[in-house]
């Protein structure tokens, strides 16, 4: 596949090799810099996109491929507010538009189990649930995408839930609002990724953790869901992929 990288800096310099690995060509390398060459760019060059950019110019960025016929892997977090417009935008022209907001293998398997812990802790309401997720400082989103989907997958399995708030930076425990799941978004060094969701009781704790060890789960998932959408018309996320 020839493809095109847009957004080239931490997740797009981890892709690069492993698309060149498995086969592929890198048509282009876009960043802010150089982004006017997304309009100019031979279309029929390019395969397939694959966007990580930022939370600012997402939106921008997949309106372009999609009207230039591209399709479209994306895993930039924070602009999903617009997600309904750019699935209506893919459906018009008839194109491809795959989004997931962790690509690992490993994180979308901690995404079933949390569904499946949350399920069995319906039964459990003494138990309350809260999240932490750590990342690099760099990091322009939180929580991050990460945290909000696990958020829905327990908001989904339990009822007695309405909604997740951010926990305040200066309080400083966790909890104990009955009714929302707080989320802590932590900021050092140079996280990869963490997240871990903790139920506590008055006398105990459960917790179940995914720690990434390096942007590698993440980069791969990105060329693997770029290999799958090849032929494909349609709006598709890691599920689809996962139990093709
Ligand atoms: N779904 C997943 O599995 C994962 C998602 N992510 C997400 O991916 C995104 C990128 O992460 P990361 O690579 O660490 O971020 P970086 O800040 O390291 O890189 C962002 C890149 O995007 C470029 N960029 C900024 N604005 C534009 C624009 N208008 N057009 C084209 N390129 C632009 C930057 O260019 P310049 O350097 O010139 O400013 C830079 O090359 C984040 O939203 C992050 O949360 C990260 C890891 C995994
Ligand atoms: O910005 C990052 O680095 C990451 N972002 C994604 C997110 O917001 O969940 C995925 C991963 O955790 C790394």
């Amino acid at each position: 596949m020839n493809i095109l990288l847009l957004g080239y800096g931490k997740m797009g310099k981890a892709i690069e090799p492993i698309a060149v690995e498995r086969g592929h060509q890198i048509t282009a390398r876009i960043d802010a810099h150089n982004r006017a060459d997304l309009t100019t760019i031979d279309a029929a060059s390019v395969d397939v996109v694959i966007e990580f950019s930022s939370p600012e110019s997402a939106v921008e960025n997949i309106k372009t491929c999609l009207e230039r016929g591209w399709p479209v892997v994306c895993g930039t977090t924070g602009w999903l507010s617009h997600r309904t417009e750019i699935e209506q935008l893919c459906q018009e022209k008839q194109g491809a538009f795959f989004y997931a907001s962790n690509y690992s293998i490993g994180v979308n398997l901690f995404f079933r189990l949390n569904k499946a812990l949350a399920k069995f802790m319906r039964n459990y309401p003494s138990y309350h649930a809260s999240m932490t997720e750590i990342h690099h400082t760099e990091k322009k989103d939180a929580p991050s995408g990460t945290a909000i989907t696990l958020a829905e997958g327990l908001l989904e399995n339990l009822p007695n839930l309405n909604g997740w708030v951010e926990k305040p930076a200066d309080k400083q425990a966790l909890i104990t609002s009955t009714d929302a799941i707080e989320i802590e978004s932590l900021r050092e060094g140079t996280v990869p990724g963490t997240h871990i969701i903790r139920f506590d009781s008055d006398v105990d704790r459960i917790e179940i953790a995914h720690v990434a060890h390096s942007r590698q789960g993440f980069a791969l998932g990105a060329v693997v869901a770029a290999e799958w959408l090849q032929g494909r018309v349609g709006v598709f996320s890691m599920d689809d992929l996962l139990d093709a």
